[in-house]
């Protein structure tokens, strides 16, 4: 890219750009037709519990992630700040493990037996590969942000107004889809990975770059696993 345009990216936000560039991805992952059919009330209750069973298998593995993005911001953050925002991400996790077991309770589905499905066990093996100190802050932050953001922006589809999301499945998504904890979350993610891709050098970029992109796929993958689509 043209040196001077890529300042520009810099100043206005790396990670919208990314957004603007990677449009057609972004979409894929944050209006999959898993995510459409909650919205419009054809979900099948079968891939619900697919998806509740697998997502909890993926939040256990989350944890790791998320204390080791806690760890980069204590050795390699130029701001204090960015460790409370993180670790209340990690704290609001533990809370989100014993949502899981309570609605995996009310739906009947037995999460000692779940058997991790093929994407799921791609994913949580990409975000071990991301806790190795060899992996930067700002690439790992990045990921972080990306992770969260597919959650958000999907499930505050789901509580549009108009939608016609199944009432038991309110809560659900309003656990990832509130503007209050996980919007606002997003957003203080998505600042921290701002100002660090400003400084970053272009090798940092594209790694950061790369990483995004995997996420997204991932993303999706998971969204077809939860559909049976493997
Ligand atoms: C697959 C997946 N991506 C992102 C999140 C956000 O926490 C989640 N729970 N599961």
């Amino acid at each position: 890219m043209e040196e001077k345009a890529k300042a520009e990216e810099k100043k206005t936000g790396m990670i919208e750009a990314w957004l603007r560039k990677h449009r057609y991805l972004y979409d894929g992952a944050t209006r999959h037709p898993f995510i459409l059919s909650i919205h419009d009330g054809t979900i099948s209750i079968d891939s619900f519990k697919t998806w509740l069973a697998q997502d909890y298998l993926f939040v256990r593995a989350l944890v790791p992630f998320a204390a080791s993005v806690l760890i980069k911001a204590w050795k390699e953050s130029d701001e204090s700040g960015d460790v409370e925002v993180i670790l209340r991400g990690v704290a609001s996790l533990e809370d989100e493990i014993s949502w899981f077991k309570r609605e995996a309770n009310k739906w009947g589905v037995p999460l000692s037996d779940v058997v991790p499905q093929r994407p799921n066990v791609k994913y949580c093996g990409f975000l071990e590969s991301l806790i190795s100190p060899e992996v930067k802050y700002t690439v790992a932050i990045t990921a972080f942000w990306a992770i969260e953001a597919v959650y958000h922006e999907s499930f505050a589809l789901c509580i549009e107004e108009g939608s016609k999301t199944p009432p038991e499945l309110k809560e659900t998504c309003a656990r990832w889809g509130n503007e209050a904890f996980h919007g606002n979350y997003c957003k203080s993610l998505q600042k921290i990975a701002n100002r660090r891709l400003q400084k970053a050098s272009d090798e940092e970029l594209k790694k950061a770059e790369v990483v995004l992109l995997s996420v997204l796929e991932h993303e999706l993958d998971f969204w077809n696993m939860s559909r049976g689509n493997v």
